[in-house]
């Protein structure tokens, strides 16, 4: 049997910044519905995959495809329009607002598109934005944050941010998220809170998931594949037992506590 088209597909990716090769020759497929890590040292070219899927930079050369479609083509204000939401390492919340609000402006980013798309005499109608309503509620009820509805963003604990930067990347109703280390600075409560909402994506909403992630237990706990970067060469792909288990992952990356 033919197996099924990755969701993203990379191809021999590299990228050169002045005289740094920070990504060199990477091909990477990611199947629909699974959560995969890209994991490695620092400054082993993981955010520049991300930055490159997400458009931000062009490849130096390599392809990347989505769906079977040219990602490259696409410019960064697409992205939500295509069906791909990221989280940002530093927060990219609209701090004063609260977390009603910031949903909400995720949510017509990708109203916007849609508009411009398919609809541009009727502009953005009343349903629609009953309908934004009602997703963003769906986003709240997912992600247990109901009492914190109406607080500015800004007054947060840290941990609860993070949740509210996850619902502004859920609201562009994405098929693939990128997670850029979302559990960083996290206590353990809040970490496993986040775990088991990435795991609720996949299992529940469809998703697929790519995390860059430090946190090895997050990493080995729930992703399905693990692929491993060192000095912007890939150096090993697979499930997590097989990559906690590969000696050069071991030398690179993960020292002797994780074999
Ligand atoms: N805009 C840029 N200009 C110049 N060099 C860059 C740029 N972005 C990244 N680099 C370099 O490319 C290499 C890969 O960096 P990248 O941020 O992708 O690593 P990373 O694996 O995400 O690291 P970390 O875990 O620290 O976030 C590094 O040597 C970095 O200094």
């Amino acid at each position: 049997m033919k197996a099924p088209t990755p969701i993203l597909s990379i191809r021999d990716l590299s990228k050169r910044f002045g005289g740094v090769q920070a990504l060199s020759g990477v091909t990477v497929d990611i199947r629909q519905n699974e959560i995969a890590s890209f994991i490695g040292p620092n400054g082993a070219g993981k955010t520049t995959i991300f930055n490159m899927i997400c458009r931000i930079y062009d490849p130096t050369s390599g392809t990347i495809s989505f769906n079977g479609k040219d990602l490259l083509r696409h410019r960064p204000h697409h992205l939500a329009g295509l069906g791909i939401g990221r989280t940002f390492q530093n927060l990219a919340l609209f701090r004063h607002g609260t977390v009603v609000e910031n949903l909400l402006v995720g949510m017509h980013a990708h109203l916007k598109s849609g508009v411009l798309d398919g609809a541009l005499f009727l502009g953005r109608t009343a349903r629609e934005e009953a309908q934004a309503r009602e997703e963003v509620e769906r986003i709240i009820e997912f992600l247990e944050i109901e009492e914190i509805r109406n607080q500015p963003v800004a007054m947060l604990p840290y941990g609860l941010q993070k949740r509210v930067e996850l619902g502004r990347a859920l609201a562009t109703r994405p098929k693939l998220l990128l997670l850029d280390e979302m559990v960083s600075g996290m206590n353990q409560e809040e970490t496993e809170d986040i775990a088991r909402f990435v795991l609720d994506l996949r299992d529940e909403l469809n998703m697929t998931v790519i995390m860059i992630e430090h946190d090895m237990n997050v990493v080995l706990d729930i992703s399905d594949t693990v692929h491993v970067l060192n000095f912007g060469v890939p150096i090993a792909s697979g499930t997590p037992a097989e990559v906690a288990g590969n000696p050069t992952v071991i030398e690179a990356y993960l020292g002797a506590a994780h074999a």
